[in-house]
C-alpha cells in the first residue's frame, strides 16, 4: 500500500507524492497479476474467490435505490418527451409499481414493522451473492424492457393513396389521401385535392367548385370520424385553393387526429411524406423525438454501472444483451422511427444512436472491469491487514506473556503501560518484605557430570524448581513472587506488589512466605519418594524493609537488595538441612499470628556477629492459615496464564524423558509453551 513510506515522506514534496503514486500503482498491479485472472478476474485461489463471493455487499442497498431513481428520471423523460398515450403511461406505471415493490423488499430487512417473512427474504437477499445477482439482473431487465415500450407508441402505419375522386361540373380533379392506422381503425389525416381548372369557368363557377370540395372533403371526414362534429376544426381545409401550375389549382384540407386517439402499431413510417413535412406530421402526431427512447436505454446502461458489486462479467453480458436489443429494434424492428430525412448531417439517426449506445457500452464494460478489479485488490488488501494485525497482536501477546513469566506482575505492568517514560529505571523502596531463600545442600552431591553430561541431574532440578514455582500458582500464595534460582537456591519475596491491600494484618504476606516454604518441603518429599533421593529444603527467612527492582539494558532481571535481602540468605547459608531458620524480629512476628517456633540459639553471621535465631516447625494447632487472597484479576490471571506455561513444560519434558535423554533446553521449551499458550489463550478469550 506504500503508506508507511507515504507517511514519512514530505506529502507537499511533488516527487515523494510521484513516487509513492507509482509504487502504489506497481504493488496493486503486481497483486493484480499474482491473484487474478486475466479474463475472468477471479482469485486463482478458489478459496479466496470463495470468501470474496461469501461477504456481505453492503452497498447493495444504495445501489438499488440509485437503479430507482435512474428509473424515475427515465419516467420522467418520457413523460415529458412523448404523448402520454395508454400505453406508454400504462407501461411506466406497472414498471414503477414493480420497482417499488423491489426497492421495498430490499429494504425490508432494515424495518422492524415488515413482516419477518419478508425481512427474511430481504436478508437473503442481500448476504447470499447468487439471489443478489439474479435480483439485480430481474430489474435491470425490467427497467430495460420497460423503457424500450416507449418505441412502440412512436410507430404508426401511415398510407396513402388516391381513393378518393372528387368531381364537380366539368372538372376533372384528383386526390391524394394521407391516413393513419390506429389499432385497427384507419383514419384520413390529410387530404390533398388537385383540381384541374376550367379557363372558362368564371369566379362564380370556381367559387362553387372549391365548396363542392370542401363539401367532399367534410363527408369524408366525417366518415372518418364520426365525431367529427364535436371538433369541426379537423375537417376545415387548412388554406386557401391556390393555383399550382398550368391551370390547375390545389386545395389542401387536413384531419390531423388528437395525440389522445393515436394508437399504437408495430409498423411505422412516414409514407410519402418526406423532410419537414414528415417532420411536421411527426411532430403534430407526437412522436418528434425517438431519440428518447435511446436516451431511456443509454440510463439502463448507466444503471448497470451504478451496481458496482455486480460481478463483472454478468455486468457485461447485461450490457451486451441490452445493446444488442436495442440494435436490433433500431435497425430491424422499427427502421422507419430512426429513417427519417436528415439530410442536413452527416449521420442517420439510427447510425447516430448505434454510435451512442455503442460509446456507453463501451464505458459501461471498461468501468465494470476497474470496479472488479479495485474491489477485489481492496478485498486481498484488506485480508493481508487482517491478517498481519493478528499476528502482532499474537506477537504482542506472547511477548506480554514472556515479560509477565520474566518479571513480577505489578513490575510487568509497569513496563507494558503506555504512558511510562522511555528509559526509566524501575525501582521501588518497600519497608515491610519478607524474603525467602530455600537450597537443597545435598543436590550438590547428588550432581554427576558422569550420566549425560550432568544433564539428566540438571533435569531433576529443573522438575522440583517447577514443583515450587506451581505452588505458586495457589490463590494463597498470590502475594509471593518468585525473584530467581541461584543454583540449587530458589529465592522469593512477598509484599512485594503495592497494588495487594492489606489486610488486618499487614504481614499476612510474610505468614504465606511461611507457608510456602512449609508447602515447598512437602513437595520436595514427594519428590523424594518417586526419584528415590533423599533432597532435603534448608530455608532461611527474614522481613524488613528493602529495594526492589529492574537493572540491566540487555536481559533485565528483577531483583531485590537490602539487608533484608542478605540476612536471610544467611539464615539459609547458617540453617540447617530440613529447617526453616528466622531471626529474632521475624520469629516474633510469626509466633504472634501462631507459628510454632522452636528455638535456635546464638548463631555466627558473616557481617553481623552472633544472632538469635529459631527455627519455624509449623502452626499451632487449631490455628488455620489467616490469609485472604486479595489478588487482583491481572496478575490472577496471569499466575494461571504461568500455571498453563509451566504444566505445558513439564509434560513436554515427560515425554521427552520417556523417549530417551534429550537435551534440554528450557529457553526453548518456554518460548514454544509460550507460543501455544497464546493461542490457547485467544481461544479462551482471555484478555490479559
Ligand atoms: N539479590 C540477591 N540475590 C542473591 N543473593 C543475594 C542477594 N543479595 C544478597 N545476597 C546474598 O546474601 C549474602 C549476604 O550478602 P552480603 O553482601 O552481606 O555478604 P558478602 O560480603 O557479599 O558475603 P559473601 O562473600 O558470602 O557473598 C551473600 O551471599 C549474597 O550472595
Amino acid at each position: 500500500m506504500g503508506t508507511s513510506v507515504a507517511g514519512d515522506r514530505d506529502r507537499d514534496d511533488p516527487v515523494g507524492v510521484i513516487m509513492d503514486h507509482s509504487m502504489e500503482i506497481e504493488s496493486n498491479e503486481r497483486m493484480r497479476k499474482e491473484n487474478l485472472n486475466r479474463w475472468t478476474l477471479k482469485f486463482n485461489d478458489p478459496e479466496m474467490e470463495n470468501k470474496f463471493c461469501c461477504l456481505r455487499e453492503d452497498m447493495f442497498k444504495s445501489n438499488m435505490v440509485c437503479c430507482f431513481v435512474l428509473w424515475l428520471l427515465i419516467v420522467a423523460g418520457q413523460t415529458v418527451m412523448l404523448p402520454a398515450t395508454f400505453v406508454l403511461v400504462g407501461s411506466l406505471t406497472a414498471a414503477t409499481v414493480i420497482l417499488s415493490g423491489a426497492i421495498v423488499l430490499v429494504m425490508a430487512e432494515e424495518f422492524a414493522w415488515v413482516p419477518a417473512s419478508i425481512r427474511a427474504m430481504s436478508s437473503l437477499l442481500v448476504n447470499n451473492r447468487f439471489y443478489r445477482t439474479a435480483f439485480v439482473c430481474a430489474v435491470l431487465v425490467t427497467m430495460a424492457v420497460f423503457a424500450s415500450l416507449s418505441l412502440v407508441v412512436c410507430s404508426y402505419n401511415i398510407q396513402t393513396g388516391n381513393d378518393i375522386e372528387v368531381s364537380g361540373n366539368g372538372t376533372v380533379t384528383t386526390t391524394s389521401t394521407t391516413s393513419i392506422t390506429t389499432g385497427t381503425a384507419t383514419t384520413v389525416s390529410s387530404i390533398t385535392v388537385v383540381v384541374r381548372a376550367d379557363p372558362l369557368l368564371g369566379p362564380a363557377r370556381w367559387e362553387r367548385q372549391q365548396a363542392a370540395l370542401r363539401l367532399r372533403h367534410r363527408r369524408d371526414c366525417a366518415q372518418s370520424w364520426p365525431n367529427a362534429s364535436a371538433s369541426p376544426s379537423r375537417c376545415r381545409p387548412t388554406r386557401a385553393a391556390r393555383p399550382v401550375a398550368n391551370g390547375t389549382v390545389e386545395l389542401a384540407v387536413e384531419a390531423l387526429p388528437q395525440q389522445s386517439e393515436v394508437m399504437s402499431n408495430n409498423n411505422y413510417k412516414c409514407g410519402n411524406l418526406t423532410g419537414s413535412a414528415c417532420r411536421e406530421f411527426l411532430s403534430k402526431v407526437g412522436c418528434s423525438s425517438p431519440e428518447y427512447s435511446v436516451y431511456s436505454w443509454v440510463v439502463c446502461l448507466v444503471a448497470i454501472a451504478t451496481c458496482l458489486k455486480l460481478y463483472f462479467l454478468v455486468k457485461t453480458a447485461l450490457a451486451v444483451a441490452l445493446v444488442a436489443a436495442q440494435s436490433v429494434l433500431i435497425v430491424c424492428t422499427f427502421p422507419q422511427v430512426f429513417s427519417r430525412d436528415y439530410t442536413s448531417r452527416m449521420l442517420t439517426p439510427a447510425t447516430q444512436m448505434m454510435t451512442l449506445l455503442a460509446v456507453f457500452l463501451t464505458l459501461v464494460i471498461h468501468h465494470a472491469r476497474l470496479v472488479e478489479i479495485i474491489s477485489r485488490l481492496d478485498f486481498l488488501w484488506k485480508q493481508q491487514a487482517a491478517r498481519e494485525l493478528e499476528e502482532m497482536l499474537e506477537t504482542r501477546q506472547n511477548n506480554n506473556q514472556l515479560l509477565l513469566n520474566i518479571l513480577p506482575d505489578h513490575v510487568a505492568t509497569h513496563f507494558l503501560s503506555q504512558d511510562r517514560p522511555p528509559e526509566e529505571l524501575y525501582s521501588q523502596a518497600r519497608d515491610k518484605v519478607g524474603v525467602l531463600f530455600a537450597s537443597i545442600p545435598n543436590f550438590t552431591e547428588f550432581y554427576s557430570e558422569d550420566i549425560n553430561k550432568g544433564m539428566e541431574c540438571i533435569r531433576l532440578l529443573n522438575e522440583i524448581i517447577v514443583d515450587f514455582d506451581e505452588l505458586l500458582d495457589e490463590p494463597r500464595f498470590v502475594v509471593i513472587e518468585k525473584i530467581k534460582t541461584v543454583g540449587a537456591t530458589y529465592m522469593a519475596a512477598s509484599g512485594l506488589n503495592p497494588s495487594h491491600q492489606p489486610g488486618e494484618d499487614e504481614w499476612d504476606h510474610l505468614c504465606a512466605l511461611v507457608d510456602f516454604a512449609l508447602a515447598m518441603k512437602t513437595r520436595l518429599e514427594d519428590v523424594n519418594k518417586h526419584s528415590f533421593n533423599h533432597f532435603q529444603l534448608r530455608v532461611g527467612i527474614s522481613c524488613g524493609p528493602l529495594v526492589g527492582g529492574v537493572i540491566g539494558a540487555r536481559k533485565p532481571v528483577f531483583d531485590v537488595w537490602g539487608n533484608t535481602v542478605n540476612e536471610a540468605s544467611r539464615m539459609d547459608s547458617t540453617g540447617t538441612m530440613g529447617m526453616i531458620q528466622v531471626p529474632k524480629e521475624t520469629a516474633q512476628v510469626l509466633e504472634a499470628r501462631g507459628f510454632l517456633l522452636q528455638p535456635r540459639g546464638l548463631v555466627e553471621v558473616k557481617g553481623k556477629g552472633r544472632m538469635e535465631t529459631s527455627y519455624v516447625v509449623g502452626r499451632r494447632a487449631g490455628r488455620a492459615a489467616g490469609f485472604q487472597r486479595q489478588a487482583s484479576q491481572y496478575s490472577s490471571l496471569a499466575a494461571v496464564v504461568y500455571g498453563m506455561v509451566q504444566a505445558r513444560r513439564r509434560q513436554t519434558l515427560r515425554s521427552k524423558a520417556v523417549k530417551g535423554p534429550g537435551v534440554f533446553s528450557p529457553l526453548a521449551g518456554l518460548a514454544g509453551a509460550v507460543g501455544a499458550l497464546g493461542a490457547s489463550v485467544a481461544d479462551q478469550g482471555v484478555a490479559l
